[in-house]
C-alpha cells in the first residue's frame, strides 16, 4: 500500500455488555479504493462512525494523515478533508440538481471542480435543471456523491451507496467510483457483492465485530471461511 492516509488501530466499541467491535486494525492508502463488507450486525456502521468521529471508540485510535482524529467529531474531521455520504441521500429537494452542486461548492477552493464538471462526472448533466426532489433514487445518490466530491475531499466515506438501487444503477455507481479512483481515497461500506466485485479493490471483512479477513476482493471471494460466514449465504 502507498503511505496510509487513514489508520485505525485496535478499535474496540462496547455498547453495554455487547462488543460491537473488537481489536480492528485497518488502513487506507493515499488515493486507494477500499471496501468494508460483512453480514448484518457485523459492526460496519459502527466502524464507519468511529472513522468519521461520530463515535468515540472504547479502545484504539484513528489517525488521519498522521494526526489523531479519534472521536474528534464529524465537523472537525470534515474540515480536515473527510467527506461522508450517508445511506439516505440528504439533498435539497426544492433546489435543482445544478443548484445543489452550487451550494455544495460554496467556499471551496477555486481549483475545485466547476459545477459543469461535477454534473458530467456524476452523469446528471441532462437533468441539471430538474428539482432534486424529483430525481430517481439512484440519481439522488449520485447527486449526493457529487456534493461530497465538490468540497475536494482527501477521503470519501460511503455508507451503502447502492442501497435501494436497481442492478443497472448499482453498476453505474461502481463505474462512477472507478472514474474517481486514484484521485482521492475512497472507503465504501457495502452489502451488494456484485458492486464490490465490480470495484475489485482491497476489502475488509467484518464478522461479529472482528476482522475476519482483509485483502484484494478476488482473494476474499475465494476464501472458504469468508464464503461460509458471508458470501456462501447470498
Ligand atoms: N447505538 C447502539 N446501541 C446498542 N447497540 C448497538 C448500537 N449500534 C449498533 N449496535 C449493535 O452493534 C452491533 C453492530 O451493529 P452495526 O450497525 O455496526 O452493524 P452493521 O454491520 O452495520 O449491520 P447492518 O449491515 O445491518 O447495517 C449490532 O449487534 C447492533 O445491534
Amino acid at each position: 500500500m502507498s503511505q496510509a492516509l487513514l489508520k485505525a488501530s485496535g478499535i474496540g466499541v462496547r455498547f453495554g455488555g455487547l462488543k460491537a467491535l473488537d481489536g480492528i486494525d485497518y488502513a487506507v492508502g493515499e488515493r486507494e479504493l477500499s471496501c468494508i463488507i460483512g453480514p448484518n450486525g457485523a459492526g460496519k456502521s459502527t466502524f464507519l462512525n468511529v472513522l468519521t468521529g461520530t463515535l468515540r471508540p472504547s479502545q484504539g485510535s484513528v489517525l488521519f494523515a498522521g494526526t489523531s482524529i479519534t472521536g474528534l467529531g464529524l465537523n472537525r474531521i470534515a474540515r480536515l478533508g473527510v467527506a461522508r455520504k450517508f445511506q439516505i441521500p440528504s439533498v435539497f429537494p426544492s433546489l435543482s440538481v445544478e443548484e445543489n452542486l452550487d451550494v455544495a461548492r460554496w467556499g471551496t477552493a477555486s481549483a475545485a471542480r466547476s459545477t459543469k464538471e461535477l454534473l458530467e462526472l456524476v452523469q446528471l448533466d441532462r437533468v441539471a435543471g430538474k428539482l432534486a426532489g424529483e430525481l430517481a433514487h439512484g440519481q439522488k445518490q449520485w447527486l449526493e456523491i457529487g456534493m461530497a466530491i465538490a468540497i475536494g475531499p482527501k477521503l470519501l466515506l460511503l455508507d451503502e451507496p447502492t442501497a435501494g438501487m436497481t442492478p443497472q444503477e448499482t453498476l453505474a455507481t461502481a463505474e462512477l467510483l472507478l472514474r474517481l479512483k486514484g484521485e482521492f481515497s475512497i472507503v465504501a461500506v457495502e452489502h451488494d457483492i456484485r458492486f464490490v466485485r465490480a470495484l475489485d479493490c482491497e476489502t475488509l471483512v467484518l464478522h461479529q465485530g472482528r476482522k475476519l479477513r482483509s485483502g484484494p476482493f478476488r482473494e476474499i471471494e475465494a476464501d472458504e471461511t469468508v464464503r461460509n460466514v458471508y458470501l456462501g449465504r447470498r
